[in-house]
């Protein structure tokens, strides 16, 4: 591994983990090449319980997650500087609408409920041989901000005392907004959020999504903004800063609409002096497809009619070629591997690459479909950037997306230690 991080995610749901190795991508398909090209694996998703500690989510059975584990931590046979985090939480466990919204919000609530809350993940992570904690909160609200601030202290504090004790060296990482609205709920303390972290790893992709429902097909990741595509309002224009910045100041910084890109997330974050070596630029191994896409344009930044909401309900077949969305029940998100095989089976793809966002999208005028992904050149781009940038490395999701052949990883790995 060379001197940027490369952090991938490893995903298994309980059912999963429960029937594994049954499973479409076990840790056995993290060959001792793909280990070397690693420096993190972050193991998704450990859950928060009902008495706010550190714990599988439910239903994943005790033994097999203690499998799995053992499976990840053997990695390092492979290479002796890969870290084995594990992710709290994520989308669907911490999202304003989830039946577990509560659980990060209780956990960092008191500073008796931090205490225990961070006492439970520390001693999961010993238990289990991990070298560190990523939280993903989606995301504090802004009430929740200071206690944030808090709980990333006293996750620091432990960690810190953890390192003395056993003479390791532990790590501490969230995974942070990509997007400006949600980026709006803390953006006022990012200084201090990002203090006891060694990464924030920006989550700069689902940009844009079907789940908008009122808004046109447009690229979920890209790096840069294209002048002609749809703008979105700056709720950072909203942000409540201490010490208070002037109007003019604050319309200079934040200019709005704007277009919501990777790029402007790494700005904004470089606006609040977080250091460049703390931040890790995130990209996704995965496509959104929108559905009824208007044919001008060849698709992009056209009307679209598919359905929002989690979990998707509705036709799983229509994103042609992508057997495997049927299997998942999920027409909307397309693996880097499902596209390959959607652009080489003759469904009517045609692949299109915008030279001012430097990201790929496929259109299929026969079916009205738009899907925006990235693939081995949108990386180049982005690997020149985090170099150009001088920022920590990149971070993806997920491992589990990529195809037989890992092309996506080589090209983040090659873009990064190769000149
Ligand atoms: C690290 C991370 N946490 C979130 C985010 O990436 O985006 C994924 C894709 O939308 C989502 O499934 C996941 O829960």
């Amino acid at each position: 591994s060379g001197k940027y991080a490369v952090i991938g995610y490893y995903m298994l749901g309980p059912d999963e983990i429960n029937k594994y190795p049954a499973v479409d991508f076990p840790v056995s398909n993290i060959s001792p090449e793909k280990a070397k090209m690693l420096t993190h694996i972050n193991y998704a998703f450990i859950g928060i319980n009902d008495k706010g500690q550190c714990d599988l989510l439910k239903g994943a059975n005790e033994q097999k997650s203690a499998e799995v584990f053992q499976l990840l931590t053997n990695l390092k046979q492979y290479n002796a500087n890969l870290k084995l985090m594990f992710s709290v939480g994520g989308w669907a466990f911490s999202n304003d609408a989830s039946p577990t919204a509560n659980r990060f919000r209780d956990a960092a609530s008191t500073p008796a409920a931090r205490t225990e809350f961070a006492r439970s993940c520390i001693a999961f992570m010993k238990k289990h041989g991990f070298d560190g904690v990523d939280l993903d909160w989606e995301y504090p609200r802004k009430q929740d901000a200071n206690n944030f601030v808090a709980l990333l202290k006293e996750f620091r504090t432990q960690i810190n005392q953890a390192e003395k004790t056993s003479q390791s060296d532990y790590q501490l990482t969230i995974a942070g907004a990509g997007g400006a609205f949600f980026m709006s709920r803390y953006y006022h303390l990012l200084d201090k959020v990002v203090e006891p972290l060694d990464y924030i790893n920006l989550m700069t992709y689902d940009f844009n999504g079907p789940w908008q429902g009122v808004t046109k097909t447009n690229f979920h990741a890209h790096l840069y903004g294209a002048k002609d595509e749809p703008k979105f309002y700056n709720a950072l224009r909203e942000v409540q800063f201490n010490p208070p910045k002037s109007w003019e100041e604050i319309t200079k910084l934040f200019p709005s609409p704007f277009a919501l890109t990777a790029d402007a997330a790494v700005k904004q974050h470089l606006i609040m002096k977080v250091p460049r070596n703390k931040l890790v630029m995130g990209v996704p191994f995965y496509g959104r497809a929108f559905r009824k896409a208007g044919t001008d344009n060849y698709g992009l930044y056209q009307t679209f009619n598919t359905q929002k909401g989690d979990p998707y309900r509705g036709d799983p077949t229509w994103l042609v070629g992508c057997d495997k969305c049927v299997e998942r029940n999920e027409p909307r998100i397309a693996t880097y591997a499902d596209i390959k095989k959607m652009l080489a089976g003759g469904f009517g793809y045609k692949r299109h690459f915008h030279s001012e966002a430097k990201a790929p999208w496929l259109h299929n005028a026969k079916h009205n479909l738009f899907v925006t992904y990235d693939d081995k050149e949108s990386m180049k781009y982005k690997t020149d950037y985090i170099k150009q940038e001088k920022l920590a490395g990149v971070m993806f999701w997920h491992l589990g997306q990529d195809d037989q052949e890992s092309t996506l990883l080589k090209s983040l790995h090659n873009g990064l230690n190769k000149k």
